[in-house]
């Protein structure tokens, strides 16, 4: 492992049941790199990004978040890794703003970041709203508010493009891009291309296994349309 690696993943495997989800996946994460997982369904970039975030552990390999091992147990890893998962959840009786004024006191965050969180995601006008009373691409954007409001050096997003339109699509890209400027390593999977042009490197999976991992252009040009 080198000084710039923040997690590294070796030799990951993952079975349910008969079933195998990821077959001695091998990946690294730079400190301020972007990495787009890309991938037909079931091809394993769930069950990847939910062993990365220590949301779950491998029947076999090892995953390391800088330097030590991966555990959501971990509180320098809670401090440290923001997930946006691909089973949302949410208090259904507060509000938008309610949410991040959680978030920004859970992780001791000023809580004027909340009004640049929520103009960011366009959900401005929404923050006395209640999630039932927001669309389904609206409560997405709340969860990545929630998100970017907190400390994190990692940044993990399983398919952040649902159910957003194209310009919050568009919006999603330049964050993507601005995380890394800010010196945040994004590790997400997409089935968009657009999305995916925001990574430094592109990792493309297959049936569990990794079939390409280089510069995004360079993987993209081999990704058909
Ligand atoms: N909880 C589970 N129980 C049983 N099998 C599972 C479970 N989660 C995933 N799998 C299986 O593991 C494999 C990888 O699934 P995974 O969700 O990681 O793929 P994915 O690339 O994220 O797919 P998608 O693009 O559809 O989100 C699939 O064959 C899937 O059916």
């Amino acid at each position: 492992m080198g000084p710039a690696d923040l997690l590294t993943a070796t030799g990951v495997c993952r079975s349910y049941g008969e079933r195998v989800a990821l077959r001695a996946v091998r990946l690294v994460v730079r400190r301020g790199e972007r990495v787009a997982l890309m991938g037909p369904n079931g091809s394993g970039k769930s069950t990847l990004l939910r062993i990365a975030a220590g949301r779950d552990r491998p029947d076999a390999g090892t995953v390391t978040f800088d330097g030590a091992p991966m555990s959501e147990n971990d509180p320098r890893v809670r401090a440290r890794v923001a997930v946006v998962a691909d089973t949302p959840s949410w208090y259904p009786d507060l509000t938008v703003r309610q949410h991040l004024e959680l978030v920004a006191v859970a992780h001791g965050v000023e809580r004027e970041g909340i009004d640049t969180a929520l103009r960011a995601l366009r959900l401005h006008a929404h923050g006395g709203s209640v999630p039932g009373a927001l669309s389904s691409g609206q409560l997405q954007s709340l969860l990545l508010a929630a998100a970017l409001l907190r400390p994190r050096d990692l940044l993990v997003l399983d398919e952040p493009e649902q159910r957003l339109d194209p310009g919050a699509r568009r919006r999603l890209a330049g964050m993507v891009r601005a995380e890394g400027a800010r010196g945040t390593a994004v590790l997400y999977a997409t089935h968009h291309r657009e999305l995916a042009g925001a990574a430094d490197r592109v990792v493309l999976m297959e049936d569990g296994a990794v079939v390409a991992d280089g510069p995004a252009d360079e993987v993209l040009a081999t990704v058909e349309r």
